[in-house]
């Protein structure tokens, strides 16, 4: 019995095995497993390790970013001249992603608690009984007091809320600030990848405060200056400026950090694409529920211990910053295993070969008879 174990022990670890193999003299079936042996080879070596890149790890960015916007518009109304600087036209202030920059708006000054009124349209009536005093109409601007008042030539409810109540029925055209247009926006962006430890920022190599203070971004001349006209911000996603200045609309801008580490992170610097989102209303688009983008905004103020405020009902551009990236390093595990599921592939082409090879070929018996050792049929004692 000791013996047994000591010899089955014994060649467990001085003998090999190896399986044998059957080289097959047969010009068909040779050019079939070279083709496909090819097909994986070029599938590896083309599509994993170059175009995909099989052989580095990915990591995307923690990144913030900051705006500011410059320039100041002026707009003339009957008997008003007014200049808007960058604390009157953007919102928030606070130098977010995402912000609006109003370019055209209503304004309506002086409104106080009282009552008043309502718009004549929606809210027209022809005697108290279409004013249900203590109610709201949906969309109406205060709490009716259930009289019914003439208004010009016609008659509305009268409310209680913040009068004179507003007048939107007609959006200015041309939009007010078309000055707009020449105003400029500057993005400050930061990224990290945590996993290679690299920190980049917008402002590159090269980009210093003397470079900033001339530059304006231009896609073919000077794509990493981080200083945009909003004209051609608006240009570049496709809009018609004055269309959007009128009613509003939103734009993305891409900054897209797309790195390769194996080489020098200095050559690692963001690229911007702008994108329309909405905005823009061509003739179809008219007859769309909501076009455009515009919100309300008010300051208050007392005027001689009375509670007043001015309303702006400010159509804008809200412009999105949106950060992508995607970093590469090469990396031993990825690579290692995108050899080793490529080697796996390189069965396929046995297996293809076999099935030929065995079941196809005119002298299949002959290379089975080749390929496989039978023993003698099993007879039952
Ligand atoms: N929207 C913009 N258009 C043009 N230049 C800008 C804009 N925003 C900032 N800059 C310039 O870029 C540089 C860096 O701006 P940053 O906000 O860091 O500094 P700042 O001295 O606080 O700027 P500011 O001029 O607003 O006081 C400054 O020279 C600034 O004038």
């Amino acid at each position: 019995m000791k013996s047994q174990i000591t010899n089955a022990l014994s060649d467990f670890f001085f003998e090999y095995e190896t399986p044998r193999q059957v080289l097959v003299r047969n010009r068909r079936v040779g050019v079939v497993c070279r083709l496909i042996q090819l097909g994986v080879l070029a599938y590896i070596i083309g599509w994993v390790f170059i175009y995909e890149k099989g052989y580095q790890s990915t990591d995307t960015a923690v990144s913030s970013v900051f705006t500011k916007m410059k320039g100041v518009g002026y707009t003339s109304e009957i008997g008003k001249e007014r200049v808007w600087d960058v604390a009157d036209y953007v919102f928030p202030p606070q130098g977010d992603s995402s912000f609006v920059v109003m370019t055209n708006y209503i304004i309506t000054e002086g409104q106080n608690m009282s009552k008043c009124p309502e718009l004549p349209g929606k809210h027209n009536c022809t005697s108290n009984k279409d004013c249900e005093g203590g109610g709201f109409k949906r969309t109406g601007h205060g709490q009716m007091t259930g009289v019914c008042v003439k208004l010009n030539t016609t008659q509305t409810c009268e409310v209680l809320a913040w009068c004179p109540v507003e007048d939107d029925r007609k959006i200015p055209d041309p939009p007010m600030l078309m000055s707009a247009e020449n105003y400029t926006l500057f993005i400050k962006n930061s990224v990290t990848f945590p996993l290679f430890g690299v920190t980049r920022s917008n402002l590159v190599e090269g980009i210093d405060a003397e470079y900033i203070s001339k530059c304006l971004h231009d896609p073919e001349k000077a794509p990493l200056c981080p200083i945009f006209k909003l004209g051609d911000i608006v240009k570049l996603s496709g809009f018609n400026f004055e269309t959007i200045a009128k009613v509003g609309g939103a734009i993305g801008i891409v900054v897209d950090w797309t790195c390769n580490f194996d080489t020098d992170v200095r050559n690692c610097k963001p690229k911007y694409n702008f994108h329309g989102l909405y905005g823009n209303p061509t003739e179809t688009d008219k007859a769309r529920a909501s076009v455009g983008y515009n919100f309300r905004y008010a300051k208050h103020y007392l005027e001689d211990t009375i509670q007043k405020r001015t309303l702006l009902k400010v159509f804008g551009i809200r412009i999105d910053i949106i950060v992508q990236s995607l970093a590469r390093k090469f990396d031993i595990i990825p690579t290692l295993t995108a050899i080793g599921s490529g080697v796996g592939i390189f069965g396929v082409a046995t297996v293809v070969c076999d099935l030929v090879l065995l079941y196809l070929l005119p002298k299949r018996e002959f290379y089975k008879n080749m390929k496989f050792k039978y023993t003698d049929t099993h007879i039952q004692k």
